[in-house]
């Protein structure tokens, strides 16, 4: 599936609560929303599947791709479009392995020192961050501001996504800093109208 990294959704399930994870899915790709990835750090495995089959289901036919966070299991078992991992998520080799060439495989980046290992080859994208400190990971790396973004984005091999703390009002600066789109959780997940927040993110679209 192509991959437009403009307009990245992360999921929250305490985000997502009020209106529930699918409808906000939903109404997030009409309001322009271009990748989702399902993010739950609470859910099992088995969970988790029956969520990514829903959300596939909702999404067939938008051309939006559903990444599944961490689970390498997660994404094979449900027919998602890709995985999302992060440095200490396991290997890239074996994810690509497992998922076939067809997959989309992110990985996160957050030092220069990591982007001189990013095997290029195996690798779709990068997620970069975070770019401000974010109460939606509380276990995030130093933020890079758009200075450490923009060195990390021009060493990048890949396409790449800038992710933490991120709101509509960055979306030019990210894209000046060079990535191709932001990641976002809060500023769509709990906005009252998140249709409005994803289009206000993509300019008014
Ligand atoms: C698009 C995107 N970029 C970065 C991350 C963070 O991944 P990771 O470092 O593995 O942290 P967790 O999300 O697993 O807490 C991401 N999920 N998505
Ligand atoms: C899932 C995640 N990863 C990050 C990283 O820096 O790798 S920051 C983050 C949370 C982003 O949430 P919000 O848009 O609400 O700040
Ligand atoms: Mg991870």
């Amino acid at each position: 599936m192509r991959l437009d990294l403009s307009l990245y959704l992360v999921t929250d399930p305490g985000l997502c609560a009020e209106r529930g994870m699918l409808e906000t899915v939903v109404v997030a790709v009409r309001g322009g929303v271009t990748v989702v990835q399902l993010r739950d750090k609470h859910a099992s495995d088995g969970e988790m599947i029956d969520q990514a089959r829903r959300l596939k289901a909702a999404l067939a036919g938008s051309g939006v791709p559903l990444i599944i966070n961490d689970r390498l299991a997660v994404a094979v078992e449900s027919g998602a479009d890709g995985l999302h991992i992060g440095q200490g998520d396991g290997e890239v080799a074996a994810a690509r392995a497992a998922l076939g060439e067809r997959a989309l495989l992110g990985l996160s980046v957050q030092t220069l020192e990591q982007m001189a290992r990013v095997d290029a080859e195996r690798l779709d994208y990068l997620g970069l961050g975070p770019v401000f400190a974010t109460p939606s990971k509380h276990d995030h790396a130093e933020p890079l501001g758009f200075d450490g973004l923009a060195r990390l984005a021009t060493a990048s091999p890949l396409p790449a996504v800038a992710i933490g703390g991120l709101k509509a009002e960055h979306a030019a600066a990210v894209r000046q800093a060079g990535a191709q789109g932001l990641a976002v959780i809060s500023a769509i997940c709990g906005r009252p109208d998140p249709e409005a927040a994803a289009r206000a993110i993509r300019g008014g679209r």
